[in-house]
């Protein structure tokens, strides 16, 4: 499967969406937003709350009802069967079951997506998890049930894998830690999306995206960004964008 995805180009995007077009509540949260993501990257999603980041991770995995636009993931339209084992999501709450061992767990969302049973051991092994097989779920630290979550969505070897502040809460050792295993994911073809409220995250990113009202303000590297706002760290980028008067 890995060898699989390194003989894919490393230029075509793994995440297409183009003049996507989403209303909530009667209100347009998103509008006409063109985006592309080559495989293998880490992008981080940032953004005031409210600017449609969320909304966004939702058309890209299917759950949102879009009423304009397309959204692809690996070619295929966000939301079709086949996106559904490519595509992994970690979210904030942890979504593994706290009465099961870290093993149980990790095999039941292996046999959600037809994974081999052989993939339970190395992801577990991959996400530092070795030593807490058998442990029940329930009562892992914090860093640790992170990364029991981070092995459930590994698990079927997903194309993409979006997280949700995947690192708030957890010591700088681990997040360090955390880090180097993405990195590791995204060396073998995983393309990561990062969404985040917090610098120290998005400062390891390969790219920033920045979004506001439903709109893309600012798009590239950090240094990129830094210079194109005028500023010198990652925070008061972030403020220059989010306060700057719509034009
Ligand atoms: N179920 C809903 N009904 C109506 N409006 C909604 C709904 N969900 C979200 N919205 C609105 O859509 C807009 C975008 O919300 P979204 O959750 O995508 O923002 P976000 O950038 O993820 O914010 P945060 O960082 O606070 O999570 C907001 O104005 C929000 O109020």
């Amino acid at each position: 499967m890995i060898h699989q995805m390194e003989n894919k180009s490393a230029e075509a995007p793994v995440i297409v969406v183009d003049r996507l077009r989403v209303v909530r509540g009667g209100r347009e949260v998103l509008h006409d937003l063109s985006l592309e993501i080559p495989r293998g990257s880490i992008v981080g999603l940032l953004g005031p709350s409210g600017a449609g980041k969320s909304t966004l991770i939702r058309a890209i995995v299917g759950a949102q009802i879009t009423q304009g636009g397309t959204v692809t993931v690996a070619g295929h339209a966000a939301g079709s069967a086949p996106v559904r084992a490519l595509v992994g999501y970690v979210t904030q709450a942890p979504s593994i079951y706290p009465d099961l061992t870290v093993r149980e767990n990790v095999a039941y969302f292996a046999s959600l997506v037809d994974a081999p049973p052989e993939t339970v051991t190395h992801t577990i092994h991959a996400v530092g998890l070795a030593d807490q097989t058998d442990q029940l779920a329930g009562t892992l630290s914090g860093g640790q049930l992170t990364r029991a979550s981070l092995a459930a969505a590994l698990v079927g070897r997903p194309e993409v894998l979006i997280l949700d502040e995947p690192t708030v809460g957890l010591d700088p050792a681990i997040r360090n830690e955390l880090w180097a295993l993405l990195r590791r994911f995204a060396h073998a073809g995983t393309t990561i999306l990062v969404s985040s409220h917090v610098m120290d995250e998005a400062v390891r990113c390969d790219r920033l995206v920045f979004i506001r009202d439903g709109k893309i303000l600012a798009d590239g590297t950090l240094a990129h960004i830094l210079a194109s706002t005028g500023t010198d760290d990652a925070e008061a980028a972030f403020l220059a964008l989010a306060t700057r008067r719509a034009s």
